[in-house]
């Protein structure tokens, strides 16, 4: 066991239609194959078995499986590599290989080999929430995650889609800023938290007439 004393340096990585090579293919595995999926990666999955649902998502064709064990060479043509096996001399080889290549790599049983790690994550729509201790104490990243989940309620999400869709259809500038603003924390994000929905539709409605007349595009 290692000690991690550097802080993480937290960032949220865009992974659609990128090659992903995730070797091992048990209860780790599993956790992370589903993130990358819902990510949109194009997964690689290197290893002699399968959990049942991977076994699942590769009969699916969500996933190309290999049944087989590790070969140096295998990182070739990814664009990130993760290694979740139970031998720690393979995910040291791994690890070794992705590095020589200039690949970030992740392996699931040494932080000090990490080059990043997994936060726990919450997910709400478009609303992301990710706990990370660093490798101090996952499972109070958990821990965390699940307390810190039930603060965002539906009105938050609801925001979130709003203001992305705002952001799509008013052009940038102060006068969005600070609608935008105001929805979170000023009068309109007030009427939201109250559940007030249709009050603030009407309010934008009437604002937005405004933006238009004063020859603003909406
Ligand atoms: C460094 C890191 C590398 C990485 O995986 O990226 C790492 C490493 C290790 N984890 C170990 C154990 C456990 N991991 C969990 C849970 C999670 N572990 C996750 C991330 C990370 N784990 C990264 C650091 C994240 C951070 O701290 O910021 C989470 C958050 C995200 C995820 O995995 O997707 C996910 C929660 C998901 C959720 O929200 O549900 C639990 C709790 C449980 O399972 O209930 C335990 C048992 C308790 C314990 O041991 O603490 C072991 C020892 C293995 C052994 O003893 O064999 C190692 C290796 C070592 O530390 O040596
Ligand atoms: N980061 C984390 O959150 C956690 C990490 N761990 C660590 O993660 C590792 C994996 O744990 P589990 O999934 O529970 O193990 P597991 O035993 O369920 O799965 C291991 C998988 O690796 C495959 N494998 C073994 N040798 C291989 C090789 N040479 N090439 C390709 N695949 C190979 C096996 O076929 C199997 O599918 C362990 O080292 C464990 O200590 C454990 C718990 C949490």
């Amino acid at each position: 066991m290692s000690t991690v004393t550097a802080i993480d340096y937290p960032v949220s990585l865009r992974l659609e239609g990128r090659r992903v090579l995730l070797v091992g293919g048990g209860t780790v595995a599993e956790g992370r194959a589903l993130a990358l999926l819902d990510a949109g990666a194009r997964l690689h999955v290197i290893s002699p078995t399968l959990t049942d649902t991977l076994q699942r998502l590769a009969t699916a064709g969500r996933l190309e499986w290999e049944s087989r064990t590790y070969r140096p060479g295998d990182t070739r043509g990814h664009a990130l590599v993760l290694s979740a096996t139970d031998d720690a001399e393979v995910n040291q080889h791994l690890v070794a290989e992705a590095r020589a290549s200039g690949l970030w790599v992740n392996t699931a049983d040494e932080p000090e080999l990490c080059d990043f790690t997994l936060p726990s994550v919450e997910r709400r729509g478009p609303i992301t929430l990710a706990i990370s201790t660093g490798g101090h104490a996952p499972a109070l990243a958990r821990h965390l995650r699940r307390e810190l989940g039930d603060h965002i309620a539906s009105h938050h999400v609801w925001l979130a889609r709003l203001s992305g869709w705002l952001r799509r259809h008013l052009p940038r500038g102060p006068q969005r800023q600070l609608l935008l603003k105001r929805l979170v924390d000023g009068d309109l994000g007030a009427l939201l938290a109250r559940g007030e929905r249709g009050a603030v539709f009407t309010r934008l409605r009437s604002e937005l007439k405004t933006w238009k007349s004063s020859g603003e595009p909406t």
